[in-house]
């Protein structure tokens, strides 16, 4: 897989290997997230960095945004204590440091707002560190926001209108980005079923009147929407999808782009991840690198419906797949630099 720059780098405080991947540049400076996940080897970590910054370049390129596409990932090997986790993302703000702004990163799987923090003791180049800092906090309200306006429109290609009530919806991941979406879909008047491995996510969700299904039967299970919130690599070769229509915010949701033609095969409407689950960065960057206000960082994200209904819309009149003409898409703006919306990006506000 080609990548601008990759950098690994074993912790001088904390012995962890830690790395960043920037896979493009063209748009600007390379922005993702930081992840902090144990890997039986660090190769799996580097595999998984490089793919993660892979998919951020088509989000943000999609997204209109003028930003690149970047990773970064701790590979742990246990769990650490409070005391290691600090000594770790110490080492790793240092390694963001030595990239001089070509990298930005914001809280990924296994990181948050308090997390950013302490990286931002090492560099300035972090976003999403807790409001009362001066940063944005967590994204997942507006990634939640992006995912019911992509829904939006593949309901409407799928059903022939975007009203949710009566439709049964399964979300896979009942984290901070499903929760939000089932309060959301529940408050449309949508059955709501969710799958979890923890059994403590589950008990919250069955507290608000949710029902549970196994993860095993998440696939296999009679409905309308599925909304896959959790993990990566989700549907493989000839995966079998009782929904007719799939849209969430799980990032690399395939394990091969050539299983977006399997499902389209099958009559099963997949919508690109890297094009539902663009709202977090688009709320943020609007509003930490362009100085937005809510309303308008929002509205940028509100937005995503209708690049959802330009790609679906070139799916259905060229007989492709919706991620044929997302790449098209993202590839466009990548070649042709096309149409930045800002002269030139700045330096985040929590830069200052
Ligand atoms: N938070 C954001 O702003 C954002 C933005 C873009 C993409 N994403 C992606 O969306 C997904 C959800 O994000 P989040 O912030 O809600 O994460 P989260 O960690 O809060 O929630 C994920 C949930 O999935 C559950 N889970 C893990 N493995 C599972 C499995 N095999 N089956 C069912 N459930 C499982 C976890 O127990 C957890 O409750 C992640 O893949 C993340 O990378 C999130």
């Amino acid at each position: 897989m080609s990548v601008q720059e990759l950098v690994v780098r074993r912790g001088r405080r904390s012995g962890v290997t830690t790395m960043v991947a920037v896979h493009s540049s063209a748009l600007g400076p390379a922005v993702g997230g930081c992840r902090f996940k144990v890997y039986p080897r660090v190769h799996d970590a580097i595999d998984d960095v490089l793919r993660l910054s892979a998919a951020m370049t088509r989000k943000c390129a999609v997204a209109g945004l003028d930003f690149g596409g970047g990773k970064s990932v701790v590979a742990l090997d246990s769990v650490p204590t409070p005391e290691q986790r600090r000594a770790i993302l110490l080492d790793h703000g240092d390694l963001i440091a030595s990239l001089d702004g070509a990298y930005r990163a914001g809280p990924d799987v296994g990181t948050g707002p308090e997390d950013m923090l302490v990286l931002r003791e090492r560099t300035p180049h972090v976003f999403c560190v807790p409001e009362e800092h001066g940063g944005t906090g967590s994204s997942s309200g507006p990634t939640a926001v992006g995912v019911l306006a992509a829904l939006r429109a593949g309901a409407r290609s799928v059903f022939g209108g975007d009203e949710m009530n009566g439709r049964r919806v399964v979300i896979s991941g009942y984290g901070s980005v499903g929760a939000q979406l089932a309060a959301a879909l529940a408050g449309q008047g949508a059955e709501v079923i969710v799958s979890d491995v923890d059994e403590r996510r589950l008990a919250a969700a069955e507290e608000r009147g949710l029902r549970k299904v196994g993860t095993e039967q998440v696939l296999a299970i009679e409905a309308d929407v599925l909304i896959p919130a959790a993990v990566g690599g989700v549907f493989g070769p000839g995966a079998e999808v009782a929904a007719p229509l799939v849209v969430g915010p799980a990032n690399n949701q395939l394990t091969d782009d050539a299983v977006a033609d399997d499902l389209a095969a099958r009559g099963v409407l997949w919508i690109p991840d890297f094009v539902a689950s663009a709202g977090g960065v688009v709320y943020t960057l609007g509003r930490e690198a362009e100085n937005l206000t809510h309303d308008q960082a929002l509205g940028r994200v509100a937005a995503l419906e209708q690049t959802t209904q330009r790609i679906l819309d070139a799916a259905s009149a060229n007989g492709t797949t919706p991620l044929a003409e997302a790449d098209a898409l993202a590839e466009a703006r990548l070649t042709s630099g096309a149409e930045p919306r800002t002269p030139s990006p700045r330096e985040p506000r929590t830069a200052a």
